[in-house]
């Protein structure tokens, strides 16, 4: 039943009585159903009310909002919330006017016509609006800005609310360089109160916070970050058989729980969600990658439980709240504990028993490591502004480590990062390693036994070295700052800053600093095989060829991958009628193909194939469809595509299987022509031309510019020129 503020209003007497104690939760209970106020809120509310800045640190899923909500209903004028994410004021937006709240959001996204009918009722005499959602961007544009002054003028500005407030510090884990516009709006409106919110913020960061928002004799709330419904718990890949088959049993154990599963990069949420549903786990993969379009769908499927599982990047959660999140997985280890409390802290908001389940991999280690400390190096040759912040990043990380590879009490060390000190039976039994301490004990005996049998730190040497040149250190900017996924396009961070980025981003070569994190990645084990190519200048690394070879079982999970891609088209487009297998093993033969230069690139390759299907319409599908079933040869003859149940190497003739061949003539002369003119396979033959996959910054660019289905001819012409440039520079590499 939607209920109306201003009927309410009346309902419970004056404004006086209703900025009291029983008249604010009567307002809780009118408009949310909840009985009691939680933990801190009534303090914030009350000092608010009063006209006091408030400082509010409470934990993920502690009931912030309410905090500026109930503020918004209790007296006439309006609330300004300002968030990062545009995902996360639509959603407070909607959930708001469902229970009949006047709440409006203004960004970049919205048609001028609804933002007309926004600014007309702030400009009316009496504005029927309560809560006006916007991002900091906006607020910093003269435009808005005079919109608010008329506002205050008229006495109906009442509460500044700042959510996610961590982002404002450099120090935070999430800075977001448009929070520091937010620094002016005491200037602007000095006898409004300053409400700063946040769940993820050290000592240092809430300092830093206050500073900057130059909140006055603020009231510091502070609760405990202890989620006590949660259950952590840490799993040791290196020691599994199969971490893939051990989450899903995870899974299938728990029912039809709702999960997230949180991955680093999008081809491995491809992959694992892959996984999982032919396990019959119902789930959806979720990352920058996807269209806006498909990313919705999969969103209102796991929100409206037609889905039990989202396996995505950390693209996916800010905003979302669904309270039954029962797991919270990290396949891949997080880059700090601020981000792990944060995303594991989706889990159980509702209160209820919940698990945080993390995979840890000694790989996974390294290879962030390798991120963070190409990252410092930047940092260290830019500006000395920087100090001390390039290895705050490092240290971070260390946290984490320490957090898996620690035998102590998992809840003891989250709280202690966060500066909070705690006795262990605060734990009760909560943590894998109170609750199971020889068994834990145990594992990382093994783990450590498993990790000095293997290769030393290969990363350490490149960390250092500087021949690592400043391109690759540019492109890792934005992943330790922001976030991979924050980083690449509005599409993908959903938020005003996106914008910035994308004109950014138009401006730059294809080796843009704002690249995703596969280009980065990629770029990174390029200047790893570099490195030891420096090394060892007088012997070709033999190791390194091989680690170069596409093997077989790689080329069938990636046909598995664009099966997978081609059903969620099809799902999508009902009358795109095509035959999945036949097509998959087209395009992965495409990519095999432009992937012959090494490992790397060809798995570049098949990650800008599932882009590109997710993308395409259905008549670029169709028209690539009929390449693959009806030109005729000049580079590659293929007289049939590999059924099937067939491996892609099984020998038509008798001879050697496809693959074979190739890998040898990969180890003989890398980055020669590899030529499938050998082949000898069943039906038609092919033509296999330079595949129209867009790289991943065309992709990004065209979406800025162009409907983001429609990726022109010129584009795609451009994303070849690019694809044979990266491909050359692969070959310099090697
Ligand atoms: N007093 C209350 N009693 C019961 N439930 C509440 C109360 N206050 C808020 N909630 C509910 O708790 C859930 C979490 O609230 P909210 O989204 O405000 O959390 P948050 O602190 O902002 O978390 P996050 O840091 O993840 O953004 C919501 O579903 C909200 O409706
Ligand atoms: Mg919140």
């Amino acid at each position: 039943m939607k209920k109306l503020p201003l009927a309410v209003q009346n309902m419970f007497g004056t404004e006086k009585q209703l900025c009291r104690k029983e008249g604010l939760v009567k307002l809780l209970r009118w408009h949310f159903g909840y009985s009691e106020f939680r933990g801190k809120q009534l303090e914030a509310i009350e000092a608010v009310l009063s006209g006091r800045d408030c400082f509010c640190l409470m934990p993920t899923g502690g009931g912030k909002s309410m905090c500026y909500q109930i503020p918004a209903l209790a007296k006439t004028g309006i609330v300004l919330v300002v968030c990062p994410l545009i995902a996360l004021m639509e959603n407070q937006v909607m959930a708001l006017k469902e229970k009949g709240i006047h709440a409006e959001y203004l960004s970049s996204t919205q048609v001028s016509h609804t933002r007309e009918k926004i600014y007309e009722d702030l400009d009316s005499g009496k504005p029927s609006l309560r809560l006006l959602y916007a991002t900091p961007e906006l607020i910093a544009t003269a435009g808005f800005m005079s919109k608010l002054r008329k506002l205050y003028a008229r006495g109906l500005l009442n509460l500044i609310a700042i959510d996610e407030a961590h982002c404002i510090s450099t120090w935070g884990h999430d800075f977001r360089p448009s929070y520091r516009k937010l620094s002016s709006l005491r200037t602007h409106f000095p006898d409004v109160p300053i409400l700063a919110l946040t769940a993820t913020a050290v000592p240092k960061v809430q300092k830093d916070v206050m500073e900057s928002l130059c909140l006055r004799n603020p009231l510091v709330l502070r609760s405990s970050f202890n989620r006590p419904n949660i259950f952590y718990e840490v799993r040791y890949k290196d020691l599994l058989d199969d971490a893939y088959a051990d989450l899903s049993n995870v899974l299938k154990s728990s029912g039809d729980a709702c999960s997230i599963v949180y991955c680093l990069e999008r081809t491995t949420c491809d992959d694992l969600s892959a996984h999982l549903s032919e396990n019959g786990i119902s789930c959806a993969a979720y990352h920058a990658g996807l269209n806006s379009k498909l990313r919705s769908s999969v969103l209102d499927d796991w929100i409206s439980s037609r889905i039990q599982v989202v396996v995505a990047t950390v693209a996916f959660g800010m905003g979302i709240d669904r309270k039954d999140v029962r797991i919270v997985c990290h396949f891949n280890i997080p880059k700090s504990m601020e981000s792990f409390y944060q995303e594991s802290g989706r889990a159980g908001r509702d209160q209820l028993p919940s698990r945080s389940l993390l995979y840890y991999g000694i790989d996974d280690r390294k290879r962030m490591e390798f991120i963070l400390n190409n990252a410092e190096v930047k940092k260290l040759e830019s500006s000395s502004s920087h100090d001390g912040l390039s290895k705050k990043s490092l240290i971070d990380f260390n946290q984490m480590v320490e957090y898996c590879e620690g035998s102590g009490c998992r809840r003891k060390k989250i709280l202690e990062s966060f500066g909070e000190q705690v006795p262990i039976s605060w734990c009760r039994k909560s943590c894998d390693a109170c609750k199971h301490p020889n068994l834990v004990a145990k594992y990382l005996d093994e783990l450590t036994s498993a990790s000095t049998t293997c290769k030393k730190n290969r990363f350490t040497g490149i960390i250092i070295n500087n021949s690592m040149n400043t391109t690759a250190d540019e492109q890792f900017t934005e992943f330790w700052n922001r976030d991979d996924e924050a980083s690449c396009s509005e599409d993908i961070s959903e938020s005003d800053d996106g914008m910035e980025i994308l004109e950014d981003l138009s401006k730059k070569s294809n080796l843009s600093s704002k690249s995703g994190l596969n280009e980065k990645i990629e770029f990174l084990q390029r200047a790893e095989e570099e490195y030891y190519q420096k090394k060892n200048p007088n012997k070709q690394n033999s190791n390194l060829v091989n680690k170069k070879a596409i093997s077989e079982v790689l080329r069938e999970a990636s046909k598995r991958r664009l099966v997978n891609a081609l059903r969620q088209k099809q799902n999508q487009i009902s009358k795109l009628n095509i035959e999945l297998e036949v097509f998959a093993a087209f395009l992965e033969c495409d990519c095999y193909k432009y992937g012959k230069v090494g490992k790397t690139f060809y798995n570049s390759q098949v990650a800008s194939t599932v882009r590109w299907i997710s993308t395409a319409s259905s008549a670029e599908l169709m028209d690539r469809l009929g390449n693959c079933s009806m030109k005729e040869n000049d580079t590659c003859k293929m007289e049939s595509l590999p059924s099937p149940s067939l491996p892609l190497t099984a020998p038509k003739d008798g001879g050697e299987g496809p693959i074979e061949v190739c890998k040898e003539e990969i180890d003989g002369v890398v980055g020669s022509e590899c030529s499938f003119n050998h082949l000898k396979l069943e039906t038609p033959s092919q033509d296999i031309k330079l595949p129209p996959i867009p790289s991943f910054s065309d992709f990004v660019k065209s979406k800025g510019k162009e409907s983001r289905s429609n990726i022109s001819s010129t584009s795609n012409k451009h994303s070849t020129t690019l694809v044979q440039k990266n491909a050359e520079k692969r070959m310099k590499f090697q």
